[in-house]
């Protein structure tokens, strides 16, 4: 099971780093941060003037493909998001099996103005106020690596922090834990995380059972302007895309393609 694979290798991880520095230590780093987080919500909202809302990810690697990107320069690639209209960045911080970096947060953070997502296999308050550190606006939450009571503790934190939170659903039972911990902006991944396989028709189950009023977010597998349409058309109000964008001979061309769908 990849997940928990990754997981457990998320913990040893940490183990490490609070060793290196605790999490009181790190906690009181915060008083001189210079990163405030930015309200994220406006951002990721459907408007009739700009229906279309997409989080572009820094991505060089993943478990499913291996490598995707050789030339990889995340400065690079996030300039290029935000001149062609991103609404937010996904950073993968992960290192092993993403190839990600805690330290591309602040690279980007220090020159993209476009607000950041932590993306990464977040089950520990340490992970948060990383986050915050290191310059992101929002955190992701998979509710399927968490059990109820975790996802709302550490959903809690952040938002006592300050960051957002973007829950992450892959079924029934997800979006059950994710509208009992509070989320207002929730991600449903056409990716199973443990087979790697897409249900590209995973928003049209879980869509209609999520309440009213929330952010709804299509992540993974998405590549073309009619898939952007019919999902934004049964209430997705943005897309998380990476891969896509990492292989496409222009980020700016085909990201706008995708923001101007509707026109
Ligand atoms: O991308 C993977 O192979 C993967 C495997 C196992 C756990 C998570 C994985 N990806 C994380 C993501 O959610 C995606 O990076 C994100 O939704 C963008 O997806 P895509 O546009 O398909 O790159």
């Amino acid at each position: 099971m990849i997940l928990d694979e990754i997981i457990e290798k998320t913990k040893q991880d940490l183990e490490i780093r609070k060793k290196e520095i605790s999490l009181d230590l790190l906690g009181r780093t915060l008083s001189s941060n210079p990163y405030t987080p930015r309200d994220v919500k406006p951002y990721l909202t459907s408007t009739k003037e700009e229906p279309i809302r997409i989080i572009a990810e820094v991505k060089k690697a993943s478990p499913s493909k291996g490598i995707i990107k050789e030339d990889f320069d995340p400065l690079v690639i996030a300039q290029a998001y935000s001149n062609s209209g991103a609404n937010a960045i996904s950073v993968l911080t992960e290192p092993h099996y993403f190839k990600g970096n805690l330290e591309y947060l602040t690279q980007i953070r220090r020159y993209v103005p476009t607000p950041l997502l932590r993306k990464d296999f977040i089950v520990d308050k340490y992970q948060i106020v990383e986050a915050l550190v290191y310059g992101a606006d929002f955190i992701l939450l998979i509710a399927k690596a968490l059990s109820s009571k975790e996802l709302k503790e550490l959903y809690d934190y952040a938002i006592h922090l300050g960051l957002e939170v973007l829950v992450e659903i892959h079924d029934k039972e997800d979006l059950t834990k994710a509208i009992k911990c509070g989320a207002t902006i929730i991600g449903i991944n056409h990716r199973n995380l443990d087979t790697f396989e897409m249900d590209m028709s995973l928003c049209d189950k879980l869509i209609p059972l999520i309440p009213n009023g929330k952010i709804i977010v299509a992540e993974s597998g998405v590549s073309d302007t009619e898939v952007i349409k019919r999902l934004n058309s049964i209430g997705a109000d943005a897309f998380l895309i990476g891969e896509h964008f990492m292989r496409v001979p222009s980020i700016e061309e085909e990201l706008k393609k995708f923001k101007n769908a509707l026109n």
